[in-house]
């Protein structure tokens, strides 16, 4: 079985560049119909507005919205993320369409634009426990949103300092006065993350995310077993950037 990885726009390639380190086959999906093939499901970073008018210029809402009401996993990295959110904030005039599903308020450009895209190291205790390494992430952040509120059942996987000085954010007033917002995120069967992880070397949030599949039942969705995978992790050095 393969993992379907959306590719309208943004990062896909990447994406299934990550998939394939770790030795698991990446599809890419442009049609509604391309998603009954596939049990994963990955929505990568780009530009979350016109991956929206990608989406429903190819008929894709539904389908999209039908996959996460099944309980397959799905993953949204960055405009990835927006586009799983229940609602944006920060969009620009008239909104967007989303997927939903997540059920967190997600600001589109919290930390402001291109130019101030940064990378940081993240404390990340709970994929360390889950899949070994160290307890730190290098987080990608291009033009990356933040999430400012998440509901009961959401389960907070990182949260990143807001710089002192706001210098950074665009965040609005009321936001402002926040000390750090919360960058990755798992609901069920919906993994969330601000960061591009696809962009390092650190396999870590991709393989948390194909054990949810295993996690919910079903088995035997990975074209590589376990042990090829941890095999790859332990020869894989952690916190490199890949720029391929
Ligand atoms: N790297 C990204 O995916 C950036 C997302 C961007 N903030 C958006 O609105 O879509």
């Amino acid at each position: 079985m393969a993992v379907g990885v959306l590719a309208l726009q943004g990062s896909f390639k990447e994406h299934i560049a990550a998939l394939r380190r770790i030795g698991v086959k990446g599809v890419e999906i442009r049609k509604p119909e391309q998603l009954n093939n596939v049990d994963y499901l990955i929505i990568p970073g780009g530009e979350s507005t016109t991956m929206a008018k990608l989406a429903d210029y190819h008929n894709l809402f539904n389908a999209l919205q039908e996959f996460v009401s099944t309980g397959k996993p799905v993953w949204g990295t960055c405009a990835g993320l927006i586009f799983l959110a229940n609602k944006a904030v920060g969009q620009k005039s008239g909104g967007q369409k989303l997927i939903g599903g997540l059920d967190c308020v997600v600001h589109r450009n919290f930390f402001g634009s291109q130019l101030q895209s940064f990378e940081t190291q993240l404390a990340v205790p709970k994929l360390a426990e889950k899949e070994g390494g160290p307890d730190s992430f290098r987080g990608v952040f291009i033009r990356a949103p933040a999430i400012l509120e998440a509901g009961p059942d959401v389960e907070v996987l990182a949260d990143c300092p807001v710089p002192s000085d706001n210098a950074r954010t665009t965040i609005p007033a009321a936001e402002g006065k926040k000390e750090k917002v919360i960058v990755a995120v798992r609901q069920g069967n919906l993994l969330g993350t601000a960061f591009h992880p696809e962009l390092t070397s650190d396999s870590r949030w991709h393989s948390l995310f194909l054990k949810m599949g295993k996690e919910a039942g079903e088995r035997n969705l990975m074209s590589a077993d376990e042990s090829h995978l941890e095999d790859c992790q332990e020869k894989m050095p952690h916190d490199l950037p890949i720029f391929e």
